[in-house]
Parts: structure tokens; sequence; C-alpha cells
């Protein structure tokens, strides 16, 4: 089976010869670095071989848990935020139906998000569509603190107690969540739930091949072996031994920290052109936005949906300021067939298309797109993925994480801690006169009283 493949053709050419290739030594050692933890952040390196030490017996489990709530319930509410939903919200979109909350497939419950927000109406409709719903939940949480998370899962917890009973909502609230310590682990225990452990190791964002994110995909009745076998090949294909001019995820770190260093290229852009990848680049944003975005460095990750968005952001991206690059997710062969169809009025002049596969336009508007923004002055790599499935959806999943490793100490930061995340919730429970921020509230108080 074929791999997934970069091309930077149509990058490198914005680099002084050679600029790529000056890259080998630094990103060899830092492959060494990650295999022998001996960079920054060593404590959280256990996605480095995570999907090669994933059992059988794991997956049996993660399966068996998961037909429980397939049988028990009609809908299944995934709580958790950042990497504690991004990496099953992406794999569940990017393979599922793009109506499916409204196709109701009977063969698998409902998936829906929550606990990723504090939006009042969004929790009261989501608990409002709840009522009547046999329903469970995954809690999902690292920290087991996470405010958006507990707030939510306090809602859901005594909605499904209520609505079910204590005795059977225990069967169906599983908690993902550290093996010791935090307020999930420690309701889980209480409450006699199901859980699953996030490995001490594994930083949130790198967490999607635990049962962070195994969980909720097996749940949304997706092959997650087939899903861990592409992450083991991918594994193995970006391996440290694996020659630099050959390792897709050296080569895509090397050139995106070559056009942030010697292009100027301060944002990437990632793109797709299926919708059902809208979700994935969430998903990659937060894996390259938390890992690089420090010590007052970073390229900036965004992330625009083709064709949609080239009828809004296509006009910036074509003559904006030229610090951008694009890196675009492109599917060889979508799943679905459509024919252009003949219209006799033909008013849209577009019966030349007729009889053409739609996929065969999207293919003509992508390239035409790649054209023209390397003609504006946008690098742009590309990303060839054989087909939307599992397999290769394990293979993109790992090409980007070990590629990110790599960029962020290339670009000389921890890649795997996030102290900036602290900042708004400090000042949040400091308005919010949490115990324990008596000084906190005190000093923001003031600071409020200056700058009225
Ligand atoms: O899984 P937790 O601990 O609830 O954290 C959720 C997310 O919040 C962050 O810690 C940022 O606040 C992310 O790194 C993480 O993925």
């Amino acid at each position: 089976m074929k791999n997934i493949a970069l091309d930077t053709t149509k990058a490198v050419q914005f680099l002084k010869a050679g600029t790529v290739e000056a890259y080998e030594p630094k990103v060899k050692a830092a492959q060494e670095a990650l295999e022998n933890g001996t960079c920054e952040g060593n404590d959280f390196l256990g996605w480095l071989h995570l999907p090669s030490e994933i059992t059988e017996e794991f997956l049996n489990e993660i399966q068996a848990c998961a037909n429980t709530l397939r049988e028990k319930c009609e809908v299944v509410v995934v709580a958790g935020i950042g990497g504690s939903y991004l990496g099953a919200r992406a794999v569940i979109e990017a393979l599922g139906n793009s109506f499916a909350w409204l196709v109701g497939d009977k063969k698998n419950p409902t998936i829906m998000f929550a606990g990723n927000n504090i939006g009042e109406d969004y929790l009261a409709e989501l608990t409002d569509y709840l009522k009547g719903k046999k329903f469970g939940v995954i809690n999902i949480s690292k920290s087991g603190t996470t405010t958006e998370t507990a707030l939510t899962f306090r809602l859901l917890k005594k909605q499904c107690e209520a609505q079910r009973g204590k005795a059977e909502a225990k069967d169906v609230i599983v908690a993902v969540t550290d093996a010791h310590k935090g307020a999930a682990r420690a309701a889980a225990d209480k409450e006699g739930y199901k859980t699953f452990v996030i490995p001490d190791n594994v930083g949130g964002r790198f967490s999607v091949l635990t049962p962070v994110g195994l969980l909720p995909i097996a749940v949304a009745g997706f092959d997650v072996k087939a899903l861990v076998k592409g992450a083991q090949d991918m594994e193995k294909a970006c391996g440290k031994d694996v020659p630099f001019a050959e390792n897709p995820a050296a080569q895509y770190a090397a050139t995106r920290q070559g056009l942030y260093t010697q292009a100027g290229k301060k944002i990437e852009i990632v793109c797709n052109f299926q919708p059902k990848l809208h979700y994935f680049a969430e998903w990659w944003k937060q894996l390259y936005g938390e890992s690089e975005g420090k010590d007052g460095k970073g390229i900036f990750p965004a992330a625009c949906d083709f064709t949609t968005d080239l009828h809004s952001m296509g006009q910036w991206i074509q003559q904006g300021e030229r610090t951008i690059f694009e890196t675009v997710i492109s599917v060889e062969t979508p799943n679905e067939k459509l024919l252009f169809p003949h219209d006799e009025e033909n008013l849209d002049g577009l019966n030349f298309l007729e009889g053409k596969r739609v996929d065969e336009v999207n293919k003509m508007a992508e390239l035409g797109t790649r054209l023209a923004h390397v003609d504006g002055g946008v690098p742009n790599m590309r990303v060839s993925v054989p087909q939307l499935n599992e397999y290769y959806i394990g293979q993109l999943i790992y090409f980007f994480e070990k590629a990110c490793g790599i960029s962020g100490l290339l670009e000389g930061v921890n890649p795997f801690n996030q102290p900036g995340v602290e900042a708004y919730k400090k000042n949040m429970f400091a308005l919010l006169n949490k115990p324990g921020y008596e000084a906190e509230s005190k000093a923001i108080q003031e600071r409020l009283a200056q700058e009225k």
C-alpha cells in the first residue's frame, strides 16, 4: 500500500538552493534527541513510539467499551477541549457522513461534542436536545480540572443520572483522564465509572492515538485498528534512520523552518479541498500552535477550507502581505462517485463539464489555485492522501506529529509544554473570585479600576 506523499517542489523554489538540505544535521540531531529523550520536554515523548506500542489486547479493550456505549446509547457526548477532543472530532468528521447528525443512521450512535466552550446557549440547547434521549458521556480531560469540560460534565452527569438512574448512568459514563489525579479521576473512582488512562508522558495535543481519540472514534463506528496501522506505518516511514531526503516528516519540518527563517514566511495556512477535513486542520492548528508559539517566535498556524474560502480569503492570500505559505492536504480519490449533470437550458454554460466526475472539477480548481498562489508569491507544499479512510488518517496524524516534534526542536523551543495557556485561566479565576485567588482578584480589580 502506498503512503501519503509530500511535495515541496513549489515551496523550495522560494528558498536559496540548499536551504532545506542544510537542515540535515540539525534534523538528525533533533531525531536523536527525541529518540534518546535528551531534548527539552523529554517528559512528554510518549507519543513518539506510541503507535508501535499499541497492542491488539488494548484495542480490544477499547472496542469492548465502545460496544457497550453503542449498545446502550443513541447519543454519546464527547466532553473535552483542545487535545481532549480535536483529534477525535478530526477523525470522526473526516470519515463520517457530511450530514451524519441528520441521516439518522441507526447503526451508530450520534456523536456530539461539548466541553469545548462556555457558551450558555450552546450548553442549554445541548441539554435540551438530550432530554428524553438515551445518552452516554465520554468525559475526557488529562488534567481533570479544565473548567470548560468540568462545567459540561457537571451538567451531563446530573442529567444522565436523572434520565437513566444512577445505576444505569454509571454504565454509560466513561472517563479518560489521569491515572491518579484530578477531579475527573476522583469522580470516576467515586462513582465506579469505566476509565481509561491518558499516559503522563503524552501531552494533550499528541494524544489522539491514546483512548482520548480511540474510544470516541470506535464508538462512532470506525476501525481503530486500521487507524493505528496507518500511524505505525508512518512511524516507520519517518523513523530516525530513514535518509533525510526520503523522510517526509524531516522534509516538511525543514522546509517550513526554512520558509520561516530564510523567506520571512510567518503564517502557514493548512488548506483542504474536502470539507470533511475542516476539523483535521483544527487539530493541526493546536498541534503546531501550542508546540511552536513560544519565546516570541513560531509560525502562526491558520487553516482554510477550499474552494469555499477562496471566495472569502482568496483575495488576501493572492495579494496580501507576502508572509504566508500553504500546505495543501489533497485527497486523491473521493469515496463517493457523482457525475456533473447535463442541463437542457445550459444557462450557466457548464454543459462542457457534463459527465465528468465532480472531483475532476475539484482537482482542476486545486491545481489552478496552487499555480495562482505560487505565481502570487505564496510557497506551496502538498500532502497527497490516496483516500480518506482510517488507515491514511492514521498516517497523516503521525506524519504531522513527528514533523511537529522535529520542527519545534529546529525552532529552538520546547515543543511539548504549553506554559502560555495558564494566563487566561488565572485571570478568569481571579475575576470569578475563585477561592485561593484572593490576591489575584484584588490585583485584577485594581487594574481594571485604573484602566477605566
Ligand atoms: O485534557 P485537559 O487537561 O482537560 O486539557 C485540555 C487542553 O487544554 C490545554 O491544556 C490548554 O489549556 C491543552 O494543552 C489541552 O489539550
